[in-house]
């Protein structure tokens, strides 16, 4: 089964998130990937789609924040990607405005979680907009630092505007915010691919047989049902779940029904929404610091109680 690499590229408005897409896209010309990139804008036209080349399959995700509105539509997308283009890395380039936790769970399907290996998230910090972000509303504030917080990578950008005093001050704020990702200073996005590349090298904590993506800060957890399961079980396992696993979905299927639900998870929040056909049993989790070997032991007891 072919495996596509994903990138999400994160970071504030204007920050240069495009500007790194063509160094990244101008690396893969060289090393002659089949590259697929994703887009969205708060938009009706994108402007940056003018910027990839023309072998380069574009899916624009108009109309909307791939955070909010649209994530039905990402997932038809990749999952048409997937089987139609078959690339071997996908770009995510992210509207300004998302939240890093909802990006990776709308680019996390139970249909496809087994065929996408999530590299990490690059976050592109605006180093003039980081230190007047006291300025800024809030939830502005609030979403750079979680785009800080939940980075794989960090780009320091547009460093150029900064003296050597205040390249410092950044990179030392940076780092105390989210010390597990490596923080670079870099000048129009100008990052050294094998930093980029290595993303992945970094992995820890690998539960056996299980797909383990991202461990440094967010990590996500793709479990595979064989056999229908107990609902209240299912029910005494979720209260059991430590508080850092924000989101789970999947399909699974209980004793009492021959077709499955679509189970969702958000915040503490159950939901199940009965299926019209049968669909493979992948559950995901996405979530902060989980020894996720615990949560696989506990969903094959699970299966085990049958
Ligand atoms: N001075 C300076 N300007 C930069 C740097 N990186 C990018 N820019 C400029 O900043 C502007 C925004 O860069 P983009 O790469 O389009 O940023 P973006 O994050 O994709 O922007 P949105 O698509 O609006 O979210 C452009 O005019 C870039 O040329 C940098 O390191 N230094």
């Amino acid at each position: 089964m072919n495996v596509a690499e994903v990138y999400i590229l994160s970071g504030f408005l204007g920050s240069g998130k495009t500007t790194l897409l063509k160094r990244l896209l101008e690396d893969e010309k060289k090393q002659g990937r089949k590259v697929a990139v994703m887009m969205n804008e708060l938009g009706k036209v994108s402007i940056d789609s003018d910027r990839v080349g023309d072998d380069i399959p574009l899916k624009e995700l108009l109309d909307g924040c791939i955070c909010c509105t649209i994530q039905d539509k990402l997932e038809a997308q990749i999952q048409g990607l997937l089987a139609v283009e078959k690339p071997e890395v996908i770009y995510i380039e992210t509207t300004g405005a998302a939240h890093p936790v909802e990006v990776l769970d709308a680019v996390l399907s139970p249909l496809f979680a087994h065929q996408l290996n999530v590299k990490g998230i690059i976050s592109v910090v605006d180093a003039n907009r980081w230190s007047a972000r006291k300025t800024l509303s809030p939830q502005v504030q609030q979403l750079l630092l979680e785009q800080v917080r939940h980075a794989d990578l960090i780009l320091l950008n547009k460093s150029d505007e900064l003296s050597e005093a205040e390249k410092a001050q950044l990179n030392f704020e940076i780092q105390s915010i989210n010390p597990n990702a490596l923080s670079i200073l870099t000048s129009y996005a100008k990052v050294a691919m094998n930093q980029v590349r290595s993303l992945s090298t970094r992995k820890k904590g690998k539960a056996e047989g299980s797909h383990v993506h991202l461990d440094l800060n967010l990590s996500t957890f793709v479990h595979q049902f064989k056999n229908p399961i107990n609902q209240s079980d299912f029910e005494d396992f979720l209260r059991t779940l430590p508080d850092t696993i924000y989101r789970i979905k999947g399909y699974v299927k209980f004793e009492y029904s021959t077709l499955p639900y679509l189970f969702q998870f958000s915040y503490g929040m159950p939901l199940y929404m009965k299926e019209e056909m049968n669909l493979p049993l992948n559950m995901v989790f996405i979530g902060e610091n989980v020894h996720w070997d615990v949560i696989k032991e506990k969903l094959m007891k699970l299966e085990k109680n049958m």
